[in-house]
């Protein structure tokens, strides 16, 4: 199911939700893109799911492979049972919530309890600033590294990152919320790898996030995945991060949708 307009918008990249002429109360979220793929990414790459894209976020990663959510974003609000029904007619088990950010959402906490009721199993993909207290299976948590933060020369858009490379840089890596998520369900740590340099900040923040939490975080949990949203992209740096995840005992995760679809959207 397609979807693709406009709003005016800013900061996140949604004003306060509801300005299409909607009433505040309702319940609805913006939604970029309503799809059944297989999932991608991480442990679960391979399960046929259900993908609810919901639109707006509060990083800015140069190299995001959703930049119609974040960069650029654009939705249509729907009504969380409008949602359902679309998700229903799937006729998958398991849904994958992702974005843009999910989390900075108020309205995908009532998503999530209304697949829970209905027994779906549920995996929210998130960068891991933003707790909220939502029956989610999987928490799949991508924190975003010092590479991901766009500069004059490393944005999508013409006119640079702006106010975002600060805005970005500050606000990437929350200790406390991603303490809170590892503590209240089963939890990947999926990170972006654009090259070597990377794992040194890997290392950094899971011993800081293992000195924070009572949690335990498995070397096990930890993926990392190759930067690339074309095929071409990820031909150049995939065998690399293959050889990091091996040398350092973390997974690999692949990405099995750009391998199929490559970058096509509703994939
Ligand atoms: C578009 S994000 C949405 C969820 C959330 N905002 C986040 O970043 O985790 C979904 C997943 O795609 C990953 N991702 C985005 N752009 C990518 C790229 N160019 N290469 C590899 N992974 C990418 C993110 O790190 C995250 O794991
Ligand atoms: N097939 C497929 N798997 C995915 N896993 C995580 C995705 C995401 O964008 O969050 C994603 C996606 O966009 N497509
Ligand atoms: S946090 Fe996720 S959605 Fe936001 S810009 Fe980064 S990759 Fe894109
Ligand atoms: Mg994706």
């Amino acid at each position: 199911m397609p979807v693709s307009d406009s709003t005016d918008v800013d900061g996140t990249g949604i004003a306060d939700g509801r300005t299409l002429g909607g009433n505040v109360d309702d319940e609805r979220l913006p939604i970029n893109e309503l799809f059944c793929s297989l999932q991608g990414e991480g442990t679960l790459a391979g399960v046929p799911s259900a993908f609810v894209r919901t639109s707006g976020c509060n990083l800015r990663c140069w190299f995001c492979d959703s930049s119609h959510t974040s960069w650029e974003p654009t939705h249509v609000w729907l009504g969380l049972e409008e949602i359902l029904a679309e998700v229903e007619s799937y006729g998958v088990d398991h849904v994958v919530l992702t974005g843009g950010e999910p989390l900075i959402h108020d309205r995908s906490v009532d998503l999530l309890e209304k697949f829970a009721d209905r027994g779906y199993h549920t995996t929210v993909e998130t960068n891991g600033t933003i707790y909220r207290d939502a029956p989610i299976d999987l928490a799949s948590i991508s924190p975003k590294l010092a590479t991901s933060t766009p500069t004059p020369d490393r944005s999508p858009t013409a006119d640079g990152a702006g106010e975002w490379e600060s805005r970005h840089e500050e606000k990437r890596i929350d200790l406390e919320s991603l303490s809170n998520l590892v503590e209240s369900t089963d939890c990947q740590l999926k990170f972006v790898v654009t090259g070597d340099d990377d794992l040194a900040e890997i290392l950094e923040l899971l011993s800081a996030l293992r000195e924070t939490t009572d949690a335990t975080v498995r070397d096990e949990d930890v993926l990392l995945m190759p930067e690339g949203a074309t095929r071409e992209r990820l031909a150049e740096t995939r065998t690399r991060v293959a050889e990091l995840a091996l040398s350092h005992g973390f997974r690999y995760s692949p990405r099995l949708h750009v391998d199929l679809w490559n970058d096509a959207p509703e994939t």
